[in-house]
Protein backbone atom coordinates (compact mmCIF):
# COMPACT_ATOMS: atom_id res chain seq x y z
CA UNK A 1 0.00 0.00 0.00
CA UNK A 2 1.69 3.12 -1.03
CA UNK A 3 3.32 5.32 1.02
CA UNK A 4 3.68 9.18 0.29
CA UNK A 5 7.02 10.70 1.40
CA UNK A 6 7.24 14.91 1.97
CA UNK A 7 10.50 16.11 1.90
CA UNK A 8 10.40 19.52 3.96
CA UNK A 9 13.51 21.85 3.89
CA UNK A 10 16.88 21.89 3.37
CA UNK A 11 17.57 18.76 4.91
CA UNK A 12 14.32 17.36 4.28
CA UNK A 13 15.20 17.27 0.47
CA UNK A 14 18.54 16.55 1.03
CA UNK A 15 17.54 13.32 3.09
CA UNK A 16 14.37 12.51 0.78
CA UNK A 17 16.96 12.33 -2.43
CA UNK A 18 19.39 9.51 -0.97
CA UNK A 19 16.06 7.80 0.49
CA UNK A 20 14.92 7.31 -2.97
CA UNK A 21 18.79 6.71 -4.01
CA UNK A 22 18.89 4.02 -1.58
CA UNK A 23 15.64 2.50 -2.35
CA UNK A 24 16.16 2.45 -5.91
CA UNK A 25 18.90 0.99 -5.75
CA UNK A 26 18.12 -1.78 -3.60
CA UNK A 27 15.39 -2.30 -5.87
CA UNK A 28 17.53 -2.68 -8.84
CA UNK A 29 20.13 -5.04 -7.37
CA UNK A 30 17.04 -7.44 -5.12
CA UNK A 31 13.92 -8.64 -6.31
CA UNK A 32 11.61 -7.58 -2.99
CA UNK A 33 8.04 -7.36 -5.50
CA UNK A 34 6.23 -5.25 -7.34
CA UNK A 35 4.25 -3.81 -4.54
CA UNK A 36 6.93 -3.33 -2.61
CA UNK A 37 8.12 -0.72 -5.32
CA UNK A 38 4.65 0.66 -5.42
CA UNK A 39 4.55 1.67 -1.90
CA UNK A 40 7.01 4.51 -2.78
CA UNK A 41 7.33 5.13 -6.82
CA UNK A 42 4.35 4.65 -9.28
CA UNK A 43 4.66 4.09 -13.11
CA UNK A 44 5.24 6.89 -14.96
CA UNK A 45 3.44 7.73 -18.76
CA UNK A 46 7.23 6.78 -19.99
CA UNK A 47 7.53 3.18 -19.29
CA UNK A 48 11.30 3.36 -18.66
CA UNK A 49 10.87 5.58 -15.36
CA UNK A 50 9.12 5.48 -12.36
CA UNK A 51 8.10 8.57 -10.36
CA UNK A 52 8.42 9.06 -6.47
CA UNK A 53 5.49 9.24 -4.79
CA UNK A 54 6.52 12.24 -3.38
CA UNK A 55 5.70 15.73 -2.33
CA UNK A 56 9.19 18.63 -2.25
CA UNK A 57 8.26 21.59 -0.14
CA UNK A 58 11.22 24.15 0.67
CA UNK A 59 10.53 27.97 1.11
CA UNK A 60 13.33 28.59 -1.49
CA UNK A 61 13.59 27.32 -4.60
CA UNK A 62 17.24 26.18 -4.84
CA UNK A 63 17.71 22.63 -2.55
CA UNK A 64 14.35 21.74 -3.93
CA UNK A 65 15.93 22.32 -7.89
CA UNK A 66 18.77 20.60 -6.54
CA UNK A 67 16.93 17.22 -5.72
CA UNK A 68 14.93 17.04 -8.74
CA UNK A 69 17.69 17.54 -10.56
CA UNK A 70 20.39 15.14 -8.61
CA UNK A 71 17.34 12.31 -9.36
CA UNK A 72 17.24 13.45 -13.33
CA UNK A 73 21.08 13.37 -13.89
CA UNK A 74 21.55 10.10 -11.19
CA UNK A 75 20.59 7.42 -14.21
CA UNK A 76 18.60 5.80 -12.33
CA UNK A 77 14.85 4.53 -13.32
CA UNK A 78 12.91 7.19 -11.10
CA UNK A 79 12.51 10.70 -11.14
CA UNK A 80 10.32 13.47 -8.83
CA UNK A 81 6.80 14.22 -9.85
CA UNK A 82 6.92 16.76 -12.93
CA UNK A 83 4.92 19.13 -10.94
CA UNK A 84 4.66 17.76 -6.84
CA UNK A 85 6.53 21.02 -5.42
CA UNK A 86 5.67 23.98 -3.97
CA UNK A 87 8.85 26.61 -3.45
CA UNK A 88 8.87 30.57 -2.77
CA UNK A 89 11.54 32.64 -2.88
CA UNK A 90 13.14 32.65 0.40
CA UNK A 91 13.45 30.77 3.57
CA UNK A 92 12.56 30.76 7.05
CA UNK A 93 15.56 32.30 8.65
CA UNK A 94 15.70 29.46 11.27
CA UNK A 95 12.77 30.61 12.75
CA UNK A 96 10.25 28.10 13.37
CA UNK A 97 7.49 30.11 13.72
CA UNK A 98 7.83 31.88 10.41
CA UNK A 99 7.60 29.05 9.32
CA UNK A 100 4.56 27.94 11.31
CA UNK A 101 2.59 31.02 11.60
CA UNK A 102 3.83 32.81 8.53
CA UNK A 103 4.31 30.33 5.85
CA UNK A 104 2.03 27.93 6.79
CA UNK A 105 -1.00 29.72 6.54
CA UNK A 106 0.33 31.26 3.30
CA UNK A 107 0.52 27.81 1.84
CA UNK A 108 -1.75 25.74 3.43
CA UNK A 109 -4.32 25.28 0.65
CA UNK A 110 -1.24 24.68 -2.07
CA UNK A 111 0.45 22.06 -0.06
CA UNK A 112 -2.82 20.39 0.76
CA UNK A 113 -3.88 20.16 -2.68
CA UNK A 114 -0.34 18.78 -4.13
CA UNK A 115 -0.87 16.17 -1.45
CA UNK A 116 -4.48 15.71 -2.59
CA UNK A 117 -2.73 15.16 -6.39
CA UNK A 118 -0.59 12.74 -5.10
CA UNK A 119 -2.66 10.45 -3.01
CA UNK A 120 -4.89 10.52 -5.88
CA UNK A 121 -2.29 8.56 -8.02
CA UNK A 122 -2.70 5.92 -5.40
CA UNK A 123 -5.19 3.45 -5.30
CA UNK A 124 -4.75 2.88 -1.81
CA UNK A 125 -2.95 4.62 1.25
CA UNK A 126 -0.94 3.54 3.56
CA UNK A 127 0.21 7.22 4.84
CA UNK A 128 2.80 9.83 5.11
CA UNK A 129 6.60 9.65 5.97
CA UNK A 130 7.50 13.66 6.04
CA UNK A 131 11.52 13.82 6.41
CA UNK A 132 12.61 17.05 8.12
CA UNK A 133 15.11 18.76 10.28
CA UNK A 134 13.82 20.35 13.62
CA UNK A 135 16.34 22.98 13.91
CA UNK A 136 15.25 24.93 11.15
CA UNK A 137 12.25 27.41 10.20
CA UNK A 138 11.33 25.38 7.20
CA UNK A 139 11.49 22.07 7.65
CA UNK A 140 11.28 22.36 11.58
CA UNK A 141 8.10 25.16 11.38
CA UNK A 142 6.18 24.47 8.18
CA UNK A 143 6.81 21.11 8.22
CA UNK A 144 4.87 21.00 11.58
CA UNK A 145 2.41 22.57 9.97
CA UNK A 146 2.15 20.37 7.10
CA UNK A 147 1.75 17.52 9.38
CA UNK A 148 -1.18 19.04 11.31
CA UNK A 149 -2.54 19.90 7.96
CA UNK A 150 -2.16 16.11 6.48
CA UNK A 151 -3.70 15.10 10.10
CA UNK A 152 -6.89 17.45 9.46
CA UNK A 153 -6.96 16.26 6.12
CA UNK A 154 -6.56 12.18 6.01
CA UNK A 155 -7.87 11.28 9.83
CA UNK A 156 -7.54 7.67 9.18
CA UNK A 157 -3.51 7.39 7.55
CA UNK A 158 -0.46 6.96 9.42
CA UNK A 159 1.59 10.20 10.12
CA UNK A 160 5.41 9.11 10.59
CA UNK A 161 8.07 11.76 10.74
CA UNK A 162 11.72 11.60 10.29
CA UNK A 163 13.48 14.06 12.54
CA UNK A 164 17.20 15.28 12.29
CA UNK A 165 18.12 16.30 15.51
CA UNK A 166 20.74 19.07 14.95
CA UNK A 167 24.27 18.82 16.28
CA UNK A 168 24.83 19.90 19.90
CA UNK A 169 26.56 22.53 19.41
CA UNK A 170 24.30 23.81 16.52
CA UNK A 171 25.14 25.83 13.68
CA UNK A 172 21.91 27.34 14.08
CA UNK A 173 21.73 29.56 17.20
CA UNK A 174 18.63 29.08 18.07
CA UNK A 175 18.00 24.85 17.36
CA UNK A 176 16.85 24.62 21.07
CA UNK A 177 13.39 26.69 20.35
CA UNK A 178 13.08 25.28 16.66
CA UNK A 179 13.53 22.08 17.96
CA UNK A 180 11.67 21.88 21.40
CA UNK A 181 8.96 23.38 19.20
CA UNK A 182 8.84 20.48 16.69
CA UNK A 183 9.00 17.93 19.00
CA UNK A 184 6.14 19.17 21.15
CA UNK A 185 3.47 19.79 18.21
CA UNK A 186 4.48 16.30 16.44
CA UNK A 187 4.04 14.65 19.36
CA UNK A 188 0.33 15.31 18.94
CA UNK A 189 -0.22 14.82 15.61
CA UNK A 190 2.81 12.15 14.26
CA UNK A 191 2.06 8.69 14.69
CA UNK A 192 5.63 7.99 15.36
CA UNK A 193 8.77 9.84 15.15
CA UNK A 194 12.43 8.37 14.09
CA UNK A 195 15.08 10.35 15.37
CA UNK A 196 18.09 11.20 13.40
CA UNK A 197 20.84 12.86 15.63
CA UNK A 198 23.42 14.82 13.50
CA UNK A 199 25.89 14.00 15.88
CA UNK A 200 25.82 10.26 15.38
CA UNK A 201 25.27 10.83 11.73
CA UNK A 202 28.55 12.54 11.49
CA UNK A 203 30.61 9.97 13.80
CA UNK A 204 29.29 7.14 12.14
CA UNK A 205 30.80 8.65 8.90
CA UNK A 206 33.63 10.13 10.30
CA UNK A 207 34.58 7.33 12.69
CA UNK A 208 33.03 4.11 10.95
CA UNK A 209 33.34 4.38 7.36
CA UNK A 210 36.49 6.62 7.57
CA UNK A 211 35.04 9.57 6.18
CA UNK A 212 37.59 12.49 6.97
CA UNK A 213 35.02 15.88 6.91
CA UNK A 214 31.73 13.98 6.40
CA UNK A 215 29.15 15.99 4.63
CA UNK A 216 25.96 16.12 4.70
CA UNK A 217 25.51 13.78 1.70
CA UNK A 218 27.41 11.13 3.55
CA UNK A 219 25.43 11.43 6.84
CA UNK A 220 22.37 11.59 4.68
CA UNK A 221 23.07 8.19 3.30
CA UNK A 222 24.10 6.29 5.75
CA UNK A 223 20.30 7.53 7.62
CA UNK A 224 18.64 6.56 4.32
CA UNK A 225 20.32 3.21 4.32
CA UNK A 226 19.37 2.55 8.12
CA UNK A 227 15.71 3.99 6.89
CA UNK A 228 15.41 1.70 4.25
CA UNK A 229 16.44 -1.06 6.17
CA UNK A 230 13.88 -1.09 8.09
CA UNK A 231 11.18 0.06 5.82
CA UNK A 232 11.70 -2.83 3.15
CA UNK A 233 9.64 -5.79 2.78
CA UNK A 234 10.76 -8.44 5.70
CA UNK A 235 8.82 -11.43 6.72
CA UNK A 236 7.48 -11.87 10.52
CA UNK A 237 9.21 -14.25 12.64
CA UNK A 238 7.37 -16.81 14.94
CA UNK A 239 7.85 -17.09 18.39
CA UNK A 240 10.55 -18.48 19.05
CA UNK A 241 11.56 -21.46 20.98
CA UNK A 242 11.70 -20.92 24.93
CA UNK A 243 11.42 -16.43 24.89
CA UNK A 244 9.05 -14.11 26.32
CA UNK A 245 8.62 -12.80 23.31
CA UNK A 246 5.10 -13.63 21.23
CA UNK A 247 3.85 -12.36 18.45
CA UNK A 248 0.20 -10.43 19.22
CA UNK A 249 -2.51 -10.85 17.01
CA UNK A 250 -2.91 -8.30 14.21
CA UNK A 251 -3.84 -4.82 15.09
CA UNK A 252 -5.42 -2.91 12.05
CA UNK A 253 -7.08 -0.17 14.16
CA UNK A 254 -5.68 2.40 14.97
CA UNK A 255 -5.65 3.95 18.57
CA UNK A 256 -6.81 7.14 18.55
CA UNK A 257 -7.90 8.56 15.29
CA UNK A 258 -11.69 8.89 13.56
CA UNK A 259 -12.21 5.57 11.42
CA UNK A 260 -12.05 5.96 8.15
CA UNK A 261 -12.25 9.63 6.63
CA UNK A 262 -14.36 10.95 4.05
CA UNK A 263 -12.48 13.32 2.40
CA UNK A 264 -11.38 10.57 -0.24
CA UNK A 265 -12.70 7.21 -0.05
CA UNK A 266 -10.39 4.20 -0.40
CA UNK A 267 -7.59 6.15 1.27
CA UNK A 268 -8.06 5.31 5.23
CA UNK A 269 -5.96 2.73 6.60
CA UNK A 270 -8.66 0.31 7.43
CA UNK A 271 -11.17 1.46 4.30
CA UNK A 272 -12.03 -1.60 2.28
CA UNK A 273 -10.14 -0.70 -0.92
CA UNK A 274 -7.12 -0.82 0.93
CA UNK A 275 -5.57 -4.11 0.10
CA UNK A 276 -3.82 -4.63 -3.19
CA UNK A 277 -2.76 -7.39 -4.77
CA UNK A 278 0.03 -9.79 -5.40
CA UNK A 279 3.29 -10.66 -3.33
CA UNK A 280 5.40 -9.21 -6.34
CA UNK A 281 6.61 -11.00 -8.79
CA UNK A 282 5.47 -11.09 -12.50
CA UNK A 283 5.29 -7.59 -13.39
CA UNK A 284 8.19 -5.99 -15.19
CA UNK A 285 9.84 -2.74 -14.02
CA UNK A 286 12.20 -1.12 -15.49
CA UNK A 287 15.51 -1.23 -15.41
CA UNK A 288 14.82 -3.85 -12.04
CA UNK A 289 15.53 -7.74 -11.28
CA UNK A 290 13.00 -9.79 -12.15
CA UNK A 291 11.38 -11.84 -9.84
CA UNK A 292 13.92 -14.87 -9.37
CA UNK A 293 12.62 -18.28 -7.54
CA UNK A 294 12.55 -16.96 -4.03
CA UNK A 295 11.22 -13.67 -4.12
CA UNK A 296 7.94 -11.72 -4.14
CA UNK A 297 6.50 -14.00 -1.23
CA UNK A 298 3.96 -12.82 0.78
CA UNK A 299 4.35 -13.11 4.50
CA UNK A 300 1.32 -15.10 4.96
CA UNK A 301 2.62 -16.95 8.41
CA UNK A 302 2.71 -13.65 10.18
CA UNK A 303 0.91 -13.53 12.95
CA UNK A 304 1.81 -9.90 14.34
CA UNK A 305 2.38 -8.56 10.54
CA UNK A 306 -1.07 -8.04 10.07
CA UNK A 307 -0.97 -10.06 6.21
CA UNK A 308 -4.09 -9.39 4.46
CA UNK A 309 -7.40 -10.87 4.42
CA UNK A 310 -7.53 -13.62 1.90
CA UNK A 311 -4.14 -13.57 0.31
CA UNK A 312 -2.60 -16.98 -0.43
CA UNK A 313 0.09 -18.59 1.42
CA UNK A 314 2.47 -20.06 -0.98
CA UNK A 315 4.81 -22.57 0.29
CA UNK A 316 8.02 -21.35 1.76
CA UNK A 317 10.92 -22.52 -0.89
CA UNK A 318 13.20 -23.84 1.21
CA UNK A 319 11.41 -25.18 4.59
CA UNK A 320 11.73 -23.72 8.28
CA UNK A 321 13.78 -20.51 7.90
CA UNK A 322 12.00 -19.23 4.90
CA UNK A 323 14.12 -17.84 1.61
CA UNK A 324 13.46 -14.95 -0.50
CA UNK A 325 11.70 -11.81 0.63
CA UNK A 326 8.62 -12.23 2.67
CA UNK A 327 6.61 -9.36 2.31
CA UNK A 328 4.84 -7.02 4.92
CA UNK A 329 2.11 -5.16 3.47
CA UNK A 330 2.93 -1.81 4.74
CA UNK A 331 6.14 -2.05 6.85
CA UNK A 332 5.57 1.48 7.75
CA UNK A 333 1.77 0.37 9.27
CA UNK A 334 3.12 -2.41 11.00
CA UNK A 335 5.93 -0.68 12.40
CA UNK A 336 3.96 2.66 13.86
CA UNK A 337 1.22 0.39 15.19
CA UNK A 338 3.70 -1.92 16.59
CA UNK A 339 5.83 -0.13 18.44
CA UNK A 340 4.14 3.58 19.04
CA UNK A 341 0.86 1.86 20.53
CA UNK A 342 1.16 4.07 23.34
CA UNK A 343 0.13 7.69 22.60
CA UNK A 344 2.29 9.21 25.31
CA UNK A 345 4.98 7.40 23.71
CA UNK A 346 6.22 7.63 19.90
CA UNK A 347 9.79 8.80 19.91
CA UNK A 348 11.76 5.89 17.87
CA UNK A 349 15.27 5.26 17.54
CA UNK A 350 17.00 3.56 14.69
CA UNK A 351 19.86 1.18 15.08
CA UNK A 352 22.26 -0.60 12.56
CA UNK A 353 24.89 -2.82 11.83
CA UNK A 354 27.08 -3.45 10.37
CA UNK A 355 28.54 0.02 9.64
CA UNK A 356 31.68 0.06 7.85
CA UNK A 357 33.11 1.29 4.50
CA UNK A 358 31.80 0.22 1.29
CA UNK A 359 35.14 -1.14 0.24
CA UNK A 360 35.51 -2.72 3.15
CA UNK A 361 32.62 -5.06 2.72
CA UNK A 362 33.90 -7.86 0.44
CA UNK A 363 36.71 -8.34 2.61
CA UNK A 364 34.51 -8.79 5.65
CA UNK A 365 33.59 -11.74 7.49
CA UNK A 366 30.38 -11.89 8.81
CA UNK A 367 28.54 -14.05 11.59
CA UNK A 368 25.47 -13.37 12.76
CA UNK A 369 26.64 -13.81 16.71
CA UNK A 370 28.61 -10.94 16.03
CA UNK A 371 26.82 -8.54 14.89
CA UNK A 372 23.41 -9.69 17.14
CA UNK A 373 25.95 -8.98 20.39
CA UNK A 374 26.82 -5.64 18.73
CA UNK A 375 23.26 -4.46 18.18
CA UNK A 376 22.38 -5.80 21.34
CA UNK A 377 24.85 -3.84 23.17
CA UNK A 378 23.58 -0.71 20.91
CA UNK A 379 20.51 -1.48 22.98
CA UNK A 380 21.78 -1.84 26.62
CA UNK A 381 23.83 0.72 26.83
CA UNK A 382 21.45 3.25 24.31
CA UNK A 383 24.31 4.28 21.56
CA UNK A 384 23.23 4.41 18.28
CA UNK A 385 27.00 3.71 17.08
CA UNK A 386 28.31 0.59 16.80
CA UNK A 387 31.89 1.92 17.81
CA UNK A 388 32.78 2.06 21.46
CA UNK A 389 30.01 0.15 23.11
CA UNK A 390 30.81 0.10 27.03
CA UNK A 391 30.86 -4.01 27.55
CA UNK A 392 30.88 -3.86 30.90
CA UNK A 393 27.06 -2.37 31.11
CA UNK A 394 24.43 -5.52 31.26
CA UNK A 395 21.05 -5.17 31.67
CA UNK A 396 21.82 -6.00 35.54
CA UNK A 397 23.71 -2.35 36.06
CA UNK A 398 21.94 0.13 37.85
CA UNK A 399 19.37 1.85 36.33
CA UNK A 400 17.82 -1.57 34.74
CA UNK A 401 14.61 -2.64 35.29
CA UNK A 402 16.33 -5.93 36.96
CA UNK A 403 18.04 -2.87 39.64
CA UNK A 404 14.73 -0.86 39.98
CA UNK A 405 13.11 -4.69 41.00
CA UNK A 406 15.79 -5.01 43.57
CA UNK A 407 14.80 -1.89 45.23
CA UNK A 408 15.37 2.01 45.26
CA UNK A 409 18.13 3.90 45.07
CA UNK A 410 19.80 2.19 42.44
CA UNK A 411 18.18 4.49 39.66
CA UNK A 412 20.94 5.74 37.42
CA UNK A 413 19.71 5.87 33.99
CA UNK A 414 22.76 3.99 32.10
CA UNK A 415 20.92 0.79 30.91
CA UNK A 416 18.95 1.57 28.47
CA UNK A 417 14.72 0.24 28.22
CA UNK A 418 12.93 -0.33 25.60
CA UNK A 419 8.58 0.21 25.55
CA UNK A 420 9.04 -2.11 22.25
CA UNK A 421 11.58 -2.73 19.63
CA UNK A 422 11.19 -4.20 15.90
CA UNK A 423 14.78 -6.25 15.28
CA UNK A 424 14.59 -6.86 11.22
CA UNK A 425 17.44 -9.04 10.21
CA UNK A 426 18.49 -9.84 6.44
CA UNK A 427 20.66 -12.03 4.83
CA UNK A 428 21.80 -15.36 4.76
CA UNK A 429 20.29 -16.99 7.48
CA UNK A 430 18.51 -14.77 8.91
CA UNK A 431 15.29 -16.42 9.40
CA UNK A 432 17.26 -18.58 12.02
CA UNK A 433 19.28 -16.40 14.00
CA UNK A 434 18.66 -16.72 17.78
CA UNK A 435 17.09 -13.70 19.25
CA UNK A 436 16.49 -14.74 22.60
CA UNK A 437 18.95 -12.07 24.19
CA UNK A 438 16.79 -9.17 22.61
CA UNK A 439 13.41 -10.28 24.46
CA UNK A 440 15.18 -10.16 27.94
CA UNK A 441 12.94 -8.59 30.32
CA UNK A 442 15.50 -6.64 32.29
CA UNK A 443 15.03 -4.29 29.13
CA UNK A 444 12.02 -3.66 28.33
CA UNK A 445 9.73 -1.49 30.34
CA UNK A 446 7.78 -3.81 32.97
CA UNK A 447 4.42 -3.31 31.73
CA UNK A 448 5.41 -3.36 27.84
CA UNK A 449 2.67 -6.16 26.43
CA UNK A 450 4.70 -6.98 23.23
CA UNK A 451 8.21 -5.63 23.92
CA UNK A 452 9.73 -7.27 20.40
CA UNK A 453 8.90 -8.13 16.96
CA UNK A 454 11.32 -9.85 14.94
CA UNK A 455 11.15 -10.10 11.03
CA UNK A 456 13.59 -11.03 8.01
CA UNK A 457 14.55 -11.29 4.82
CA UNK A 458 16.86 -14.18 3.64
CA UNK A 459 17.64 -11.32 0.72
CA UNK A 460 21.05 -9.68 1.55
CA UNK A 461 20.87 -5.44 2.27
CA UNK A 462 23.03 -3.16 -0.01
CA UNK A 463 26.41 -6.09 -0.53
CA UNK A 464 26.25 -7.14 3.23
CA UNK A 465 25.85 -10.59 3.48
CA UNK A 466 24.29 -10.20 6.56
CA UNK A 467 22.57 -6.98 8.09
CA UNK A 468 20.53 -6.30 11.13
CA UNK A 469 18.23 -3.07 11.93
CA UNK A 470 16.49 -2.50 15.50
CA UNK A 471 13.63 0.15 15.27
CA UNK A 472 13.41 0.91 18.89
CA UNK A 473 10.73 3.12 21.24
CA UNK A 474 13.45 3.62 24.22
CA UNK A 475 14.77 5.68 26.66
CA UNK A 476 17.67 6.76 24.12
CA UNK A 477 15.38 10.44 23.59
CA UNK A 478 15.94 11.51 26.93
CA UNK A 479 19.74 12.71 26.94
CA UNK A 480 19.66 15.05 23.83
CA UNK A 481 15.92 15.98 25.23
CA UNK A 482 17.17 17.03 28.15
CA UNK A 483 20.17 18.89 26.79
CA UNK A 484 18.18 20.82 24.23
CA UNK A 485 16.10 21.80 27.24
CA UNK A 486 18.52 23.17 29.50
CA UNK A 487 19.59 25.00 26.56
CA UNK A 488 16.14 26.34 25.47
CA UNK A 489 15.16 27.46 28.86
CA UNK A 490 18.35 29.31 29.72
CA UNK A 491 17.56 31.17 26.44
CA UNK A 492 13.91 31.77 27.45
CA UNK A 493 15.29 33.70 30.48
CA UNK A 494 16.64 35.81 29.27
CA UNK A 495 14.13 36.29 26.75
CA UNK A 496 16.82 35.27 23.76
CA UNK A 497 15.75 36.02 20.05
CA UNK A 498 11.93 35.62 21.31
CA UNK A 499 10.78 39.14 19.62
CA UNK A 500 11.72 37.41 16.57
CA UNK A 501 9.27 34.43 17.36
CA UNK A 502 6.79 37.03 18.94
CA UNK A 503 6.19 38.84 15.02
CA UNK A 504 4.71 35.55 14.24
CA UNK A 505 2.34 35.00 17.22
CA UNK A 506 4.35 33.03 19.26
CA UNK A 507 4.07 34.03 23.06
CA UNK A 508 6.47 33.21 26.05
CA UNK A 509 3.49 31.06 27.57
CA UNK A 510 3.55 29.56 23.78
CA UNK A 511 7.14 28.24 24.94
CA UNK A 512 6.40 27.42 28.13
CA UNK A 513 3.84 25.27 27.02
CA UNK A 514 5.58 23.58 24.78
CA UNK A 515 8.41 22.97 26.81
CA UNK A 516 6.58 21.53 29.73
CA UNK A 517 5.14 19.08 26.92
CA UNK A 518 8.04 18.01 26.07
CA UNK A 519 9.06 17.82 30.06
CA UNK A 520 6.46 15.69 30.59
CA UNK A 521 7.89 13.22 27.55
CA UNK A 522 11.09 12.97 28.64
CA UNK A 523 10.34 12.18 32.28
CA UNK A 524 7.70 9.22 30.63
CA UNK A 525 10.74 7.97 28.89
CA UNK A 526 13.08 7.94 31.65
CA UNK A 527 10.24 6.08 34.19
CA UNK A 528 10.30 3.36 31.59
N1 LIG B 1 21.61 15.21 8.21
C1 LIG B 1 21.42 16.37 7.57
N2 LIG B 1 21.21 17.49 8.26
C2 LIG B 1 21.00 18.64 7.58
C3 LIG B 1 21.00 18.70 6.17
N3 LIG B 1 20.77 19.98 5.80
C4 LIG B 1 20.61 20.69 6.94
N4 LIG B 1 20.75 19.88 8.03
C5 LIG B 1 20.55 20.22 9.44
O1 LIG B 1 19.29 20.88 9.48
C6 LIG B 1 19.30 21.95 10.40
C7 LIG B 1 18.97 23.21 9.65
O2 LIG B 1 17.73 23.03 8.99
P1 LIG B 1 17.52 23.16 7.41
O3 LIG B 1 16.82 21.94 6.93
O4 LIG B 1 18.80 23.54 6.74
O5 LIG B 1 16.56 24.42 7.36
P2 LIG B 1 15.20 24.62 6.62
O6 LIG B 1 14.22 23.64 7.10
O7 LIG B 1 15.44 24.65 5.14
O8 LIG B 1 14.72 26.05 7.16
P3 LIG B 1 15.16 27.54 6.78
O9 LIG B 1 16.60 27.47 6.35
O10 LIG B 1 14.96 28.30 8.03
O11 LIG B 1 14.23 27.98 5.69
C8 LIG B 1 20.68 21.92 11.03
O12 LIG B 1 20.57 21.14 12.21
C9 LIG B 1 21.54 21.18 10.02
O13 LIG B 1 22.59 20.50 10.66
C10 LIG B 1 21.22 17.47 5.46
O14 LIG B 1 21.21 17.40 4.23
N5 LIG B 1 21.40 16.35 6.21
Amino acid sequence: MPTITLQLGQCGNQLGCSFFNTLATEFSSHDYGTEAVHEYYRPSPDPNLYTARSVLIDMEPKVVAGARSAAAASGSWWRYPSAGYLVMQSGSGNNWAQGFHGYGPQVHDDAVELVRKEVEQADSLTGFLLLQSMAGGTGAGLGTYVAAALRDEYHSAFIANCCVWPYESGEVIVQPYNTLLTLSHLADVSDGLVLLENEALHRTAAKLYGIARPSFGDMNGIAARALAAALLPSQARGPYAGGAYTPPAPQHQHHHHHPAHGHAAGHGRNSPGSGSTGGGSGVQLPALRRADSSGGRLGGESPGLGSRAGSATPPPASGGGGSGFGVCTAPLAELLTRLCGHPAYRLLTLRSVPQLPPANIDFTTFTWPALTKRLRQMLVTGSVLEEGLDWSITPQSPGSAAAAAAGPGLAGPSVNRALASWLILRGQGAGEVDVGDFADPALTAAWSAEPLAVSYSAGRFGRCAMSACLLSNDRRCVGPIQRMQEHAYGMLESRAFVHQYEKYGLSVADFQECFARIEDIAQRYARL
